[in-house]
């Protein structure tokens, strides 16, 4: 092992232990002696069972065969989910006369590309608790011997696994639908975009591209948060091996979702191979889906979400954690926006098969750890084929089958993953340059201030930005609008960056996992709202962002005893249901500590 996963995940383990002893002392409890429903009265029983059918009945009065608790975050809003919608009847029919699975409940979900540069994004982030909560609630009614979530992008991935960790005692595997066919490229739509920007396309060819770039059921193809996720469940050991990037309606996606249900109904306490999902989240599993993240210039949204979804297994991850194994881990993955190609190019070029591969053997990955399938990651250096309709696996390819998108530990596209922690008088932020150009990486500039992301859109389209600038975007912490996506200003800081200005971002707020070209200092702690010093910079001030030393000042001696000009956030306290998360911004954690919103010790 490297030295330094080494390190990282020794002191993550010391500053772990009471929390963890906890946590798996809580799961030990609510490990079933025989079925889980055998503690329930017969009333809550005749219940569970009511709408079932007589042979599922007369199982679930039995105490021999698990039972399933399915929970979906079917919907028709995101492309990526809009496959799952028949998968319950295929889970159920796949584990006919071995195990009953009932459907526990559907749980909601967003997609961030519906409502990015809208109000509904200021729901975003808290929609991962929603659908945390929400697991809960399907999994309470406590009749279930293991779990299938069935969920692919943003939040709700982060959300399905914070919840079933609440009930950690259950086996539980992840059900992904998989990518749609590639359409226009990611980069073209992006070209379109900034064209857009610049006025010098319409409406009409901007929605024709991206029409042609989101244009069927699966998820989108850029490297973003839901494509990170599917990365996450290969090497956290949470997916059948190779189940991530198998695209929506054919025969190898049908299968792995059976072979899905089977597995999971043979890891129950009932058997001989008990997998509790609270287990093999452990601080390896957690390591490795940080060196994961890095390896792949992976999604900044997991810099708040993994540390949620620790604490959720009673394990307390820290920025720095990240910056340490990123320092050592090579980049080997080229996905857009971190490169031209799509998910399919990836998978096609080798997939997570050969990138698992490559990085247990350079001593980056713990081998020591449990998954779904099996103890240890070789399985998921394999890949899933069919061989006439039974499913079977083999070793990924030896070769990458394209070095312009996937490359080997021995010769990387850069040394380290190029998610980094930037520290100064401003706090603590995070930045990901895996998509930055190196002529982008130390920008000195004056501040423009600015409280929204339209306000930034209104001064490029007025040609107050083209000149070297540090724009500045505050309130859109999560306690001040929920942390939105500021997504929308890529077009035009990329249209400033090619026009050959110094241009960063630096803001409270978040990016999306597809944004990448423009140098972001985002997740800013403290947020202005906190008192964080971001709400003391002036217009003029200079500001300087700088890669290489991780730092991020702003150059004002006087800037402690400076008066705070914090934001009014009351415009974001009503409408498109903003009302009814008055709780949430009012008891969410910095993002530093996972932006959660569940008023744990454990996440401050
Ligand atoms: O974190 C992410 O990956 C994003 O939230 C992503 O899910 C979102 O949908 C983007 O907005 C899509 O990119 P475009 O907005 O550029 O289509
Ligand atoms: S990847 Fe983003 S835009 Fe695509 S379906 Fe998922 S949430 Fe929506």
């Amino acid at each position: 092992m490297h030295p330094t996963i080494e390190t990282v995940t020794t002191r993550i383990r010391a500053r772990s232990k009471a929390s963890r002893e906890k946590y798996l002392g809580r799961i030990a409890e609510a490990r079933a002696k025989g079925v889980k429903r055998g503690h329930l009265s017969c009333g809550n029983l005749a219940h569970g069972f009511a709408a079932c059918s007589a042979s599922e009945k007369e199982a679930l009065i039995g105490t021999t065969l698990p039972n399933l608790g399915i929970v979906s975050a079917y919907n028709d809003m995101l492309s990526a989910h809009q496959p799952l919608k028949d998968y319950p009847e295929q889970i159920k029919a796949a584990v006919a006369g071995h195990a009953t699975a009932q459907f526990a409940g559907g749980v909601p979900a967003m997609c961030d590309g519906v409502t990015q540069g809208q109000t509904g994004m200021e729901l975003s982030l808290f929609s991962r608790d929603v659908i945390a909560m929400a697991t809960a609630v399907s999994l309470s009614h406590d009749m279930f011997d293991a779990a299938l979530m069935l969920g692919v992008c943003d939040k709700i991935v982060p959300g399905l696994l914070i919840g079933a960790l609440s009930f950690g005692h259950l086996p539980t595997v992840f059900v992904p639908a998989g990518p749609m066919p590639s359409g226009l490229p990611n980069a073209e739509k992006s070209r379109i975009r900034q064209l857009y920007a610049e006025g010098k396309v319409g409406r009409k060819e901007l929605l024709e591209a991206e029409a042609a770039s989101y244009h069927a059921p699966g998820t989108c193809t850029f490297y973003g948060t839901a494509n990170s996720n599917q990365m996450l469940m290969e090497v956290m050991g949470l997916h059948m091996p190779g189940a991530a990037f198998v695209n929506p309606g054919t025969p190898l996606r049908a299968a792995l979702t059976a072979a899905a249900a089977k597995r999971v109904a043979g890891a129950t306490a009932l058997g001989n191979d008990y997998r509790p999902i609270g287990e093999m989240v452990d601080e390896k599993a957690l390591v490795n889906a940080i060196v994961g993240l890095v390896a792949t210039g992976g999604s900044t949204n997991h810099t708040i979400h993994l540390i949620a979804v620790a604490a959720a297994a009673g394990i307390k991850l820290e920025w720095q954690d990240f910056a340490d194994i990123s320092g050592v881990t090579p980049l080997l993955c080229r996905i857009y926006p971190n490169g031209q190609a799509d998910v399919n190019h990836f998978q096609a070029a080798g997939g997570f098969g050969f990138l698992v591969r490559e990085l247990l053997g350079a001593g980056l990955l713990h081998r020591d750890v449990k998954t779904l399938v099996g103890d240890g990651l070789e399985a998921y250096a394999q890949e899933p084929y069919l061989d006439g309709d039974q499913l079977r696996w083999r070793d990924a390819p030896a070769q990458s089958l394209d070095l312009d998108v996937l490359r080997p530990a021995s010769n990387p596209f850069a040394p380290d993953g190029g998610i980094r922690v930037l520290g100064g008088n401003l706090g603590q932020s995070i930045i990901k340059v895996s998509a930055v150009k190196p002529t982008h990486r130390v920008i000195e500039a004056p501040a423009m201030v600015f409280t929204s992301q339209h306000a930034v859109q209104k001064a490029f389209k007025d040609g107050l930005l083209h000149k070297d600038v540090v724009v500045v975007v505050k309130g859109q912490g999560p306690r001040a609008n929920g942390m939105p996506e500021l997504h929308q200003l890529t077009p035009a800081l990329g249209v400033l960056l090619d026009l050959g200005y110094k241009v960063a971002l630096v803001t409270d707020g978040r990016m999306s996992g597809a944004s990448g070209k423009v140098p972001a200092a985002i997740h800013l702690s403290p947020e202005a709202v906190a008192d964080g010093p971001i709400a003391r910079i002036r217009d003029g001030d200079i500001i300087r962002l700088d890669t290489e030393t991780g730092e991020l000042n702003v150059k004002a001696p006087d800037l402690a005893t400076r008066k705070s000009d914090v934001p009014d956030t009351s415009a974001h306290e009503a409408g498109c249901g903003r009302e009814l998360f008055a709780g949430f911004r009012a008891l969410v954690g910095g993002a530093e500590h996972g932006a959660a919103s569940f008023g744990w010790e454990g996440i401050v």
